[in-house]
């Protein structure tokens, strides 16, 4: 059946699901407060890079199932359902910053006639849901008759038309059989597709969420302390994790040693369950949290040290290529990217950083020389730093290069990149954790 959906917010997660909503039928308006975003959508253009985002938007846009705005009169009584799709960045101290969705709800409730139903999407702490439906119900002129649900995102980026369209599970967290059955509409097409779907109440659905980012965060914090045990006892890190992967009980997926996580999700998502946590005297949790921070941010320390320390202890007026910007590959994002935080860190120690991406975009007036391409980035380098791993990166020619650079070392930050045929072209290799690698 086909629903008027509307989707509040239009960032990475907004813009996916209201394109994704209208391919599996619906019609949707996404709203926005930023102008410039909403002319963007409407007329069928991704504001991000992100594979089969844009045909989506043309085609769409295109038959009219899916519309933008910034006009919330036009999606208040107008939509069977409203999404929340909005940013919940790191306040002060870490907590997630409630203010978009508050400011949202402000704007939507006092346009609220009918009974509605407003589904959360953004990740916020335990607890979040149940003030934010008091919020609504007080200003909403239907009053008690608007409830809010709780069906959390787990989208990546760089897949996320495909995890939209084909999500490995479902989350319905209500309080009502009359909001599982619209939720159960509106994801007709993913049930019908045998979609495991977890029925269950608010407060379980906000914490499943930042229970599974918390998990993947642990899982690569766990991995990169073994790199360091490598490192220290003379040992392959990246043989270890194939070993540990082929037990299906812990599985290959996120045990990738390197610079770490980072992103606009499980670095602010895991600090604001730590600070929840605390709020609630679950230490033990936050005590966890920290521990696998603590791990990832030394990823990103000892990956500048070790640069530092690969010329001579001093990089004032060094040149250092840096290949890749945004926080992984697959996306042009840059929030919290681990090779800028690396990049920062030797800039601030006066070293010349050079760097290339083939998506991320830097703003113009940081601190470092963005170029076109890979042959750039290293001619006249005193070292090459390998940060995000493009898979264009490993098929690169170490031979070629090496003719361009003025040292041939370099420093490969997510132990991808294959490091004998770097050396038979006369490159020093440095991967921590894989002291033994041949
Ligand atoms: N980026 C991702 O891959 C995923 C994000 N999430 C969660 O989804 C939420 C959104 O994340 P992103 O899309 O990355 O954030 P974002 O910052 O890219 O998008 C938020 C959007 O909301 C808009 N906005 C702010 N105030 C508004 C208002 N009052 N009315 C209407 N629009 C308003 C902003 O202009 C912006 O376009 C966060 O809670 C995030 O943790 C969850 C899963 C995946
Ligand atoms: O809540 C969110 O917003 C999303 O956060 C993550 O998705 P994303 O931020 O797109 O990125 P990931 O693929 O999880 O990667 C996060 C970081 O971990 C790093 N990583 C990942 C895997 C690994 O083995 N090692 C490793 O260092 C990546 O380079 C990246 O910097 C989760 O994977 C999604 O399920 C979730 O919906």
């Amino acid at each position: 059946m086909t629903l008027r959906v509307s989707v509040i917010g239009t960032g990475y997660l907004g813009a996916t699901h209201a394109a994704g909503m209208a391919e599996v039928g619906h019609r949707v308006i996404g709203i926005d407060v930023d102008p410039v975003r909403i002319a963007v959508l409407a007329a069928g253009r991704s504001p991000i890079y992100e594979d089969g985002l844009e045909p989506l938007l043309v085609r769409h846009t295109r038959s009219g199932r899916l519309r933008f705005t910034t006009d919330y009169r036009e999606i208040a009584d107008w939509a069977d359902v409203h999404f929340l799709a909005l940013g919940t960045p790191a306040g002060p101290g870490g907590a997630a910053d409630l203010r978009q969705l508050e400011a949202a709800i402000d704007s939507l409730a006092p346009m609220l006639t009918k009974p509605t139903l407003v589904v959360g999407k953004s990740t916020v702490p335990v607890g979040t849901a149940l003030q934010l439906q008091e919020r609504l119900r007080a200003l909403a002129p239907a009053g008690d008759r608007v409830e809010l649900a709780w069906n959390p995102e787990f989208l990546r980026e760089g897949f996320a038309v495909e995890d939209t369209l084909r999500p490995d599970r479902l989350v319905f967290g209500v309080q009502s059989t009359a909001a599982l059955d619209l939720l159960e509409q509106v994801y007709a097409i993913p049930l019908t597709e045998a979609t495991p779907v977890v029925r269950c109440d608010l407060a379980t659905a906000e914490l499943i969420k930042t229970a599974a980012n918390a998990f993947l965060a642990t899982k690569i914090s766990f991995i990169n302390s073994m790199a360091q045990m490598c490192q220290a006892a003379g040992g392959d890190v990246v043989l270890l994790a194939d070993a540990l992967g082929y037990d299906k009980r812990i599985g290959r997926e996120f045990l990738n040693a390197g610079l770490g996580f980072g992103g606009g999700c499980l670095p602010k998502d895991i600090r604001a369950l730590a600070v929840r946590a605390t709020e609630l005297e679950v230490d033990v949790l936050a005590q966890l949290i920290e521990a696998v921070e603590a791990i990832n941010e030394g990823q990103r320390a000892e990956l500048a040290e070790l640069t530092v320390e690969q010329l001579g202890g001093d990089v004032t007026g060094a040149r250092i290529a840096v290949l890749g910007a945004a926080f992984k590959p697959g996306t042009d994002d840059t929030r919290n990217s681990p090779a800028l935080t690396v990049a920062n860190r030797l800039h601030a120690a006066g070293a010349r950083v050079v760097i290339y991406d083939p998506q991320a975009e830097l703003a113009p007036k940081a601190d470092f020389t963005q170029v076109a391409t890979v042959d750039e980035a290293v001619t006249g380098a005193e070292i090459v730093l390998h940060l995000t791993e493009w898979p264009e990166f490993r098929s690169l020619d170490p031979v070629a290069l090496g003719a361009l650079a003025t040292n041939k070392i370099i420093i490969d930050g997510r132990l991808k990149l294959h490091a004998p045929t770097w050396r038979d072209a006369g490159w020093k290799v440095v991967q921590i954790g894989r002291a033994t690698s041949l």
